[in-house]
C-alpha cells in the first residue's frame, strides 16, 4: 500500500523542546502575540480551542517556511532558547534527507517522474498539542475526519495513542497507528496524479480524556500553480470532474477549498448557517465527475 506507510520510530521528533515550546508560548501571552503578529492572516500558534468547545480540541504552531522566512529575526529572540531551534533542526533534516527519496518512491510506484511538479518547495510544518486544558476537556475530537490536500504527510507521534485511520476494506472502520511509528500518508493531490492509484486516505485523531498528546507533521504538496490532473494517460480508473480534465483545478485552488473548511474544523472561521462542515465532500464535488 504506496498510500500509506509505516515508518516505524528511527526517527525521533523532538518532542520535549514540541512541549517546551507549547508550555512557553500557553505561559506568556505576550511572546504568542509577538508571534502571531508575524502573520497577521490567521496567526503562527492557534488557541481556539481554548474558547470553542465545537472545534477540534487542540493547539497549534505552524512552521511554514515561507510564513516564517517572513520575519525569522524577530522570533530568533523570542523562541529560539525555548524549543524553536531543535524543532526547526529536526524540520530542516527530515526534509533535505527524506524528501527526494519519498518522492521517487511515489514516483516509482505509479511510472511517473514526480519532481516536475514539486520545485518550488511547497511544505509545511505544524505542531499539535491535543491538550485536555481546551474549552471542552471532555469531547474525544482531537482533529476531525479528513484528507489531506497535499501529496503527502508524514505524521511523527509522542507515542501516545490518537491517529486512526480508515480501513480501506472496511470503510467506516478506524484503525490505530500504532503510537510509537511515524506514519506517511497520501493527500487528494496524489489521488488526482496518480489516477486514483493512490489513494488519499482519510484519518482523524481521537482524544483520551485527560491525556495530552503531541505530534508533528511535515506536509509535502505539489506547486500551487500545477494543474492537478491524472499524469499517465489512459491509466486514470477514476471517473474525473470536467474542470480537473481540462486543467482548470490547480494546487492553489483545492488549497482554498481546503482551507475554508479547515478553519471551521480549527475554528479560526465560522460556518454560515446552514453550511456543510465537512470537509471531504466539497473537494470531491470539485474533483469528481
Ligand atoms: O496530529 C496528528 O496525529 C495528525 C494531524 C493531521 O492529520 C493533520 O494535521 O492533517
Ligand atoms: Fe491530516
Amino acid at each position: 500500500m504506496a498510500d500509506l506507510a509505516f515508518l516505524g520510530n528511527n526517527i525521533k521528533a523532538p518532542f520535549s523542546s514540541i512541549r517546551q515550546l507549547f508550555d512557553h508560548l500557553r505561559a506568556k501571552p505576550d511572546v504568542a502575540d509577538a508571534l502571531n503578529a508575524t502573520y497577521t492572516y490567521h496567526g503562527l500558534f492557534k488557541t481556539a480551542a481554548s474558547k470553542n468547545g465545537l472545534s477540534d480540541q487542540k493547539f497549534i504552531i505552524e512552521i511554514s517556511p515561507t510564513r516564517l522566512g517572513l520575519r525569522l529575526a524577530e522570533l530568533d529572540l523570542f523562541l529560539y532558547s525555548h524549543g524553536f531551534t531543535e524543532v526547526l533542526e529536526f524540520f530542516t533534516e527530515l526534509t533535505s534527507k527524506n524528501l527526494h527519496h519519498l518522492l521517487s518512491m511515489l514516483g516509482a510506484t505509479i511510472g511517473a517522474d514526480l519532481f516536475p511538479l514539486h520545485r518550488s518547495s511547497n511544505i509545511n510544518f505544524r505542531l499539535y498539542d491535543y491538550t485536555p486544558d481546551t474549552a471542552a476537556p471532555q469531547s474525544e475530537i482531537g482533529c476531525g475526519v479528513h484528507r489531506d490536500y497535499g501529496t503527502f504527510s508524514i505524521v511523527f507521534q509522542d507515542e501516545t495513542l490518537g491517529l486512526e485511520i480508515e480501513s480501506a476494506s472496511h470503510p467506516g472502520e478506524w484503525l490505530p497507528v500504532p503510537a510509537d511509528s511515524a506514519v506517511m500518508l497520501c493527500g487528494w493531490s496524489a489521488f488526482i496524479v496518480s489516477g486514483g492509484e493512490l489513494r488519499a486516505v482519510r484519518h482523524r485523531v481521537r482524544r483520551q480524556p485527560g491525556v495530552r498528546r503531541l505530534s508533528a507533521v511535515l506536509f509535502v504538496a505539489p506547486d500551487l500553480n500545477v494543474a492537478l490532473k491524472p499524469i499517465i494517460s489512459g491509466k486514470s480508473n477514476v471517473q474525473f470532474s470536467p474542470d480537473v480534465l481540462e486543467g482548470k483545478v490547480n494546487v492553489g485552488r483545492l488549497k482554498e477549498f481546503r482551507d475554508k473548511k479547515w478553519c471551521w474544523r480549527e475554528g479560526n472561521a465560522k460556518p454560515e448557517d446552514g453550511e456543510d462542515v465537512s470537509q471531504d465532500a466539497d473537494i470531491e464535488r470539485l474533483i469528481l465527475g
